[in-house]
């Protein structure tokens, strides 16, 4: 096999193929193409049958595009080869086996909600229901289960809780149950394929001999589980490769470790170490980047890539004033990239979380851009912003049963597909439709009284909104919508980082509700949801691989794309609030200098400095990533035709412009009267006298005095009365 394109070390990492072998190296040093080519190589010169490889990547996409890669080396079809995450792996293995552990195959794998209602069965079986909630419990065993902290062990556990009987209990009671039920959640996956191998020594002998040859892409990002797996399944033959960047762990939330790159040479005595160098992806000047700001860390072995290429262009800053603009920065810059000849496909979005995506698939949409978005859904697609948007076509369509059903029993009140259709029935009786039906409490008495409780369940706590949708502000309406319908409860009660993600998307899309309604004062409630029909319909078009891709940081690991957009480049978003609150910014730092090397040609990082939270603006100030690259970035100039003056409508949020309308004709008296006063308004620069210059923010409107939110250089936000804050315009 011609090994010419590959370097000295990469060779040598290629042929290596006998014994333990650890390679660790920089981003874009090749570490992928290392073990593609091994594979390959071992199928080809060494004639090792495909069903004896292992090959354990970080994503199925990764793991997709690996199958390819060795495919097009060999010119044939590789299907036997084992190529999958930890979990599909090892689901795969389970599903041949785990009756040996007393389940049955066809077992179920629950998701963070199922979990969440076992947990809540639980402890309202033990009566500690108003004493425990299923949140802190949940957070507990998925803690105890990344560290492989079994119920015994918990309870034996003297660093642990007030409590501590009492979540042992729910835990133990949790596996035991989940095993009546013949289920799994994700974390077992690992944990019980590590049980069924301890317990069954001839199923570990069969996937030992099978597994003569295992390699691990992205180890730095295994947890302990995942590596005692290997450890299990490697012993025998002993050959090993793994390939992994510490700079690259992003995952420690999940429980990686780094740690396992420098056990893995104690577990391994005669285990060899190569080190690649050589970045092969990215243009000089953005390589210079990437190593100025991971020096910063100092949990680090020192270690510099370089990289051969051209200085290439110089990677570019923009700081926009708003979000929108930021936006309309990156598609205007998306356009003349294709002018000079680049493809969709060859540009990356990429930003710290997921709800981040909405506002730029909303500018591509609107410029009929393909798009698409990796390792997730589309926003407009993800399921509670379906389910909230179902929730208001119901407010105000009382013929749509398809919404109604979407959403009768989200949150979960125990209304069954029976019961449903029964209702449907009933509504066909009297000749309504099921939405009439359970929205009109003068129809409930007509109703066995099993289903007048149904509908009351549905009704009852939406009974206001019902009544009175068509008085609300847009951004109220949602407000409500999600908090009395529990909707918001239930995400917030289950911890998991899905859930989270979940919320973030709903407050995005509170947000986008505020700037809709900001631009469009007169709209309704009816003309919003035919905007967000218009906008779903626009990206009805078949996906095509002739699109941007839009993704998180964290699904960009191992990609690589000849321009990249990280946006979002504000200190609270990235780094995240969270990880300033926790102190972890390292790992943030990390998951920047990922987003950095999946660059190739350019690079260009965005912030703003006003966004929308919950709908209200909110100040940020640029991450604090920009200081430490500066020198390796090159500053544009914020624009200048674009002042905060100019949006001052959109700035204030629509909540404030709506109630303020009421108010008009007093404030327009105040007005007068304070004439001499000074006016203010969004995005003046000011001056306090004790805590000195800040920039106004927000203005909310009040016959005592107007309120001021103003960002202060030093001190941050601060809520002041105008008609008595010690301030001047300058
Ligand atoms: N010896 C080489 N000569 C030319 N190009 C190479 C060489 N080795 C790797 N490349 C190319 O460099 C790029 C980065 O390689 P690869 O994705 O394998 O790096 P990696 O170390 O796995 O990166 P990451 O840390 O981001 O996962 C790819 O486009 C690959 O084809
Ligand atoms: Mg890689």
């Amino acid at each position: 096999m011609d090994l010419s394109n590959l370097n000295d070390k990469q060779k040598e990492a290629v042929l290596h193929n006998k014994g333990p072998l650890l390679v660790v190296a920089g981003a874009g040093s090749g570490k992928t193409r290392v073990l593609t080519t091994s594979i390959a190589y071992l199928i080809k010169e060494k004639n090792v049958d495909p069903v004896n490889i292992l090959a354990i990547t970080f994503t199925n996409k990764a793991a997709n595009e690996m199958k390819e890669r060795v495919a097009n080396l060999l010119g044939k079809d590789v299907s036997y080869l084992w190529i999958g995450t930890f979990h599909s792996i090892c689901a795969r293995i389970l599903r041949m086996n785990i009756d040996k552990l007393g389940y049955d195959n066809n077992f179920t794998i629950y998701d963070t909600n199922d979990q969440k209602t076992l947990v809540k069965e639980i402890i309202k079986d033990l009566g500690y229901k108003d004493e425990i909630s299923p949140k802190e419990a949940l957070n507990i065993i998925s803690y105890c289960k990344n560290k492989s902290i079994y119920p015994d062990e918990f309870l034996k556990l003297n660093t642990f809780y007030v409590k501590q009987e009492e979540y042992y209990k729910i835990y133990k009671n949790y596996e035991k149950r989940k095993f009546e039920y013949n289920s799994l959640d994700f974390d077992d996956l690992i944990l019980k394929t590590l049980d069924l191998f301890a317990e069954s020594p001839d199923t570990l002998t069969y996937y030992q001999n099978k597994f003569e040859y295992i390699y691990v892409d992205e180890y730095q990002d295994t947890n302990k589980s995942q590596y005692e797996l290997i450890k299990f399944i490697g012993k025998l033959h002993n050959n090993i490769t793994v390939v992994g960047d510490a700079d690259q762990s992003i995952y420690s939330f999940r429980g990686a470790d780094i740690n396992n790159i420098l056990d893995f040479e104690k577990d391994f005595k005669d285990a060899k170490t190569i080190k690649l160098e050589q970045n092969y992806r990215s243009t000089s000047k953005i390589i210079n980047a990437a190593n100025k700001l991971i020096e910063n860390n100092t949990e680090r072995k020192d270690k510099v890539l370089w990289t051969s290429k051209k200085d290439g262009a110089e990677v570019l800053y923009k700081k926009s004033s708003l979000e929108t603009e930021e936006a309309s920065f990156v598609v205007n810059e998306v356009t003349s990239l294709l002018k000079d000849g680049y493809k969709l496909s060859d540009i990356a979005i990429l930003y710290r979380t997921n709800a981040q995506s909405r506002i730029f698939e909303e500018v591509f949409m609107k410029k009929l851009i393909d798009y698409k978005v990796i390792g997730g859904l589309k926003f407009y697609d993800r399921k509670e912003i379906k389910d909230l948007v179902a929730y208001l076509k119901v407010l105000v369509n009382p013929k749509d049963d398809i919404s109604l059903k979407r959403i009768i029993n989200e949150p979960k009140k125990g209304i069954g597909q029976k019961t449903i259709e029964g209702l449907e029935k009933e509504a066909s009786k009297l000749g309504f439709s099921l939405t009439e039906l359970v929205t009109d409490p003068s129809l409930f008495n007509g109703l066995t009284e099993k289903y007048k409780n149904t509908c009351r369940k549905f009704y009852d706590p939406l009974k206001d909104i019902f009544e009175h949708y068509s008085d609300y502000l847009i951004v109220d309406l949602i407000e409500n919508v999600l908090d009395k319908s529990g909707y918001l409860k239930s995400l917030e009660e289950s911890y998991s980082i899905e859930n989270r993600s979940r919320i973030d998307n709903l407050n995005e899309f509170m947000s986008s509700a505020a700037e809709y309604q900001s631009n469009n004062p007169e709209d309704n409630i009816y003309d919003y949801l035919e905007n967000l029909s218009l906008l779903s319909d626009l990206d009805k078009t078949e996906e095509s691989n002739e699109a941007i891709s839009l993704m998180t940081v964290h699904s960009s690991k191992g990609l690589e794309f000849k321009v990249c957009f990280i946006v979002g480049m504000d200190e609270g978003l990235f780094p995240s609030k969270r990880s300033i609150d926790e102190g972890n910014i390292e790992e943030e730092r990390r998951l920047c200098y990922v987003a950095i090397t999946r660059a190739m040609e350019k690079l260009y990082i965005t912030s703003a400095e006003i966004r929308r939270q919950y709908g209200q603006p909110v100040y940020y100030k640029p991450s604090r990533f920009l200081n430490e690259l500066d020198g390796s970035i090159k500053k544009l100039d914020q624009d200048k035709t674009q002042t905060f003056s100019n949006h001052e409508l959109r700035v204030k949020t629509n909540e404030d412009y709506m109630r303020d309308k009421a108010r008009e004709s007093v404030l327009k008296k105040k007005t007068i009267k304070e004439s001499s006063k000074e006016e203010f308004k969004i995005g003046d620069n000011i001056l306090h006298s004790k805590w000195g210059k800040g920039m106004i923010v927000q203005i909310k409107l009040s016959t005592d005095g107007n309120e001021l939110v103003v960002a202060f250089d030093k001190k941050g936000l601060k809520k002041l009365n105008q008609d008595y804050a010690p301030i001047k315009k300058v």
